[in-house]
């Protein structure tokens, strides 16, 4: 996961919307993702994505090192002109369980800043109905699973 777009911001205290959402398996291929149980209105902060604060380059060494499923909880971004990633393969935090919609994602990443050190923050895009699995854009265009997607479209 990578985030390519400004979006840094400064945190406004914010009470997140996580009782109003819950983990449920969805595939095999797709494993789990996050869904709403209640409706979320647009602009609400639905979780963090709560990780390990690292470098891009040591992120890029755990990705090297890391099983494939593993390496799937590395999240890039830029903050203060300096890369960075999160590595929340092995955080208990629901927003590392949030899969990739680039499409029509419901939610975005925002960069914001807590005691001088960046934070994730998902937030809703617009209302979200109960039900409703919530995503983000990967901003990844080489994910396998978009080529899966493309395949099906062709054939
Ligand atoms: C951050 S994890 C999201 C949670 C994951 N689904 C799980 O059960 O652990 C990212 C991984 O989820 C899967 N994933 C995310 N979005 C997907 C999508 N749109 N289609 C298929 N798999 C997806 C991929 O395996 C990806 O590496």
């Amino acid at each position: 996961m990578r985030l390519r777009k400004k979006t840094v911001g400064n945190v406004k205290q914010n009470t997140s919307c996580e009782e109003k959402l819950e983990v449920k398996f969805i595939d095999c291929y797709k494993g789990s993702g996050v869904f709403a149980v209640g409706s979320i209105a647009k602009g609400k902060l639905l979780t963090h994505y709560e990780g390990e604060l690292i470098s891009k380059e040591e992120g890029n060494r755990r990705h090297e090192s890391y099983s494939n499923r593993d390496g799937s909880f590395l999240f890039f971004f830029k903050y203060k002109k300096k890369n960075f990633c999160i590595d929340a393969t092995h955080s208990s935090g629901i927003g590392r369980m949030v899969n990739d919609n680039h499409k029509k994602p419901n939610s975005k990443v925002v960069v914001e800043e807590v005691d001088g050190h960046p934070i994730l923050s998902i937030y809703s895009i617009r209302l979200i109905h109960t039900g409703e699995e919530i995503c983000f854009d990967y901003q990844d265009p080489s994910v396998p699973w978009r080529k899966v997607c493309i395949d099906k479209v062709d054939t």
